[in-house]
Parts: structure tokens; C-alpha cells; sequence
């Protein structure tokens, strides 16, 4: 669901932390309105860094992030309209959740942007519904779990109400069912018009929600594209120390190894097809 305009660019960016680590080396980025878009890459790549700068919490050394084809200004002011627009949701949502309880948490955000104290406990009660959290409305963010506090960062970002919702590593520390239900989520979300950016080592997840994947290594964008054609580098994504996905992984093994001709694909679905059109054919042939 991808209209023609960019919501979000990074364009050239270059951003060295204090002690001197060279983190981004040239980052170009763009994402246009109603994508979903996966950055993929190891550790230390940059990704948390990158995504740092997309509502301007971090400010490039050289560069510039534009959104809505302006560049962002550095002022509160200006940063304030460009949060309205840029949500985040951290790594580690012990960065993000703060207050005693997770309904006082998660209604920060809209009370901050001015809705009234009736409109912001509809928001976060529709919010933490959105994420399964709505039993945990009194509770102490940190009596959750990991997974729980996860969701409720999430929530939080959500009640905001922001056009794009940048999240570093969604899925990170969350069991499988709890790691399908945020993909779905977003991907609802996305669906509705949200644009959705993530970050994540899952390339398993990858061509099942995402329009668009980028790959960074060492401060750099390697490649860029859907994930077909990114996964068909497979020399690059192993250079980056990614894999290709596991259901791909053994369309690999049964070329190579087996010899069976069975076409690639990149999720249990388009492979299960392939399989099924490979029997088809070798059943013809008897
Ligand atoms: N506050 C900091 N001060 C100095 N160096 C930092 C700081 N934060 C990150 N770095 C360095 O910047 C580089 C990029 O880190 P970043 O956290 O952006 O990577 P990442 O791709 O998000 O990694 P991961 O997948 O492990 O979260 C790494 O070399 C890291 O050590």
C-alpha cells in the first residue's frame, strides 16, 4: 500500500558518537508514505543510530534528515512537530516507560499533544487493547515482563498517534506467538495507512510483512529492494553475517545438495507453492 511520496529521507548522514566511533558513513534512506520498510543488519551495524536520527534525537554530523521533503530543525519547537509525526519505539523499553503505571505511561504521550483527560483514556485504553495490554492498566511498568513492557512501549508510541512509527527491534526478546502478534499488529496498522519502519535481525519475519528492505553493515546501506531481490544477493547478505531464511535455506540445500529444481522463495507460502507446482510437474512426467 505505497503511495509515490517520501514521508521520511536520510540523505548523506555521517554521525560520529563522542568518543569518536564513525557510527553512520554516508547513510542514504528514504521511505515513502504507507510502506513497510525492515532495516536489516548485524550488530553494531548502526541501525539504533540511524533510527536515533529520524525524529531528530540525534543530529547528523553531516547530512540531513528531511521530512515531508523538509529538512528537520533542530529547535523544540520544530522537534516537537516532527515527534508528532515520528514516533519511536526503543530497544530496550526500560528507555521509554517511566511513570507508576502503565496507564500513566502510556497516556503521557497524547496529554502532552494536548487531548483532554477523557479523549486520552479512550486513546490509551484503544492502545493497549491494540497490544493485548489492557489488563495491565495498573500495574508498574516494571513488575511486566520483558515481552509485556515491549508491548506496552509500543502502546505507548501508538496512543501518539504519529504517521510513522519507527520501532528498533520489535520482535527482540519476545517468545514466537508474542513476536507474530506485534508483526500483525503493524502490519494491520500499516494496512490502515500507518508507515512502518523496524529494524531486526529476524530475516524470517522479512518477505512476509515488509514492502521494501534495506541492509546496513558497518555504518553503510549495502542494498536496498524488495525482499526478493535483496535475498537473491546471498553472497552480500552472508558477507553482512545475515542468512538467508530458513525455508529458503533449505530450497538452497535441495538445488545444491539434492540436485531437486525446486524455484526459491522467501516464505513457507511461496515455497509450499513451489513444491507443490515441482510434484505437479514430476508427476506428469511418469
Ligand atoms: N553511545 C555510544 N557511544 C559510542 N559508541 C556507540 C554508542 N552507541 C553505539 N555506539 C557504536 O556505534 C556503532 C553502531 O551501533 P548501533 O547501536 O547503532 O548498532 P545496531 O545496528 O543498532 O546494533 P544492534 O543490532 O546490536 O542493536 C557500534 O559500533 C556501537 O558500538
Amino acid at each position: 500500500m505505497s503511495e509515490d511520496k517520501v514521508i521520511l529521507e536520510a540523505r548523506d548522514v555521517y554521525y560520529k558518537y563522542p568518543d569518536g566511533t564513525l557510527a553512520l558513513k554516508g547513510v542514504n534512506f528514504k521511505v515513502k508514505r504507507g510502506e513497510m520498510v525492515a532495516l536489516l543488519g548485524p550488530n553494531g551495524a548502526g541501525k539504533s543510530t540511524l533510527f536515533l536520527h529520524f525524529n531528530g534525537i540525534l543530529k547528523p554530523h553531516k547530512g540531513e534528515i528531511l521530512i515531508k521533503d523538509k529538512p528537520i530543525k533542530y529547535d523544540s519547537g520544530s522537534l516537537l512537530e516532527v515527534r508528532k509525526t515520528v514516533g519511536i519505539v526503543f530497544q530496550n523499553p526500560d528507555d521509554q516507560l517511566f511513570a507508576p503505571t502503565v496507564m500513566e505511561d502510556v497516556a503521557f504521550g497524547p496529554l502532552n499533544l494536548g487531548y483532554s483527560e477523557e479523549e486520552t483514556k479512550k486513546i490509551v485504553k484503544e492502545a493497549l487493547k491494540a497490544v493485548g495490554m489492557e489488563e495491565y492498566e495498573d500495574k508498574p511498568p516494571h513488575h511486566l515482563s520483558g515481552g509485556e513492557k515491549k508491548r506496552v512501549a509500543i502502546a505507548g508510541i501508538l496512543a501518539m498517534k504519529p504517521e510513522v512509527m519507527v520501532l528498533d527491534e520489535p520482535t527482540a526478546g519476545l517468545d514466537p506467538i508474542g513476536a507474530s502478534k506485534i508483526m500483525e499488529l503493524l502490519y494491520k496498522l500499516n494496512r490502515e495507512g500507518m508507515t512502518v519502519i523496524i529494524s531486526t535481525h529476524d530475516v524470517d519475519l522479512v518477505p512476509v510483512y515488509a514492502d521494501r528492505v534495506y541492509v546496513m553493515n558497518d555504518g553503510k546501506i549495502i542494498t536496498e529492494g524488495t525482499p526478493w531481490e535483496v535475498f537473491s544477493k546471498i553472497d552480500l547478505i552472508r558477507r553482512a553475517n545475515l542468512r538467508l531464511p530458513r525455508v529458503a535455506h533449505l530450497v538452497e540445500i535441495l538445488n545444491k545438495r539434492d540436485n531437486i529444481p525446486i524455484e526459491m522463495g522467501y516464505t513457507i507460502g511461496e515455497v509450499r507453492d513451489n513444491i507443490l507446482e515441482y510434484l505437479k510437474r514430476e508427476c506428469q512426467k511418469t
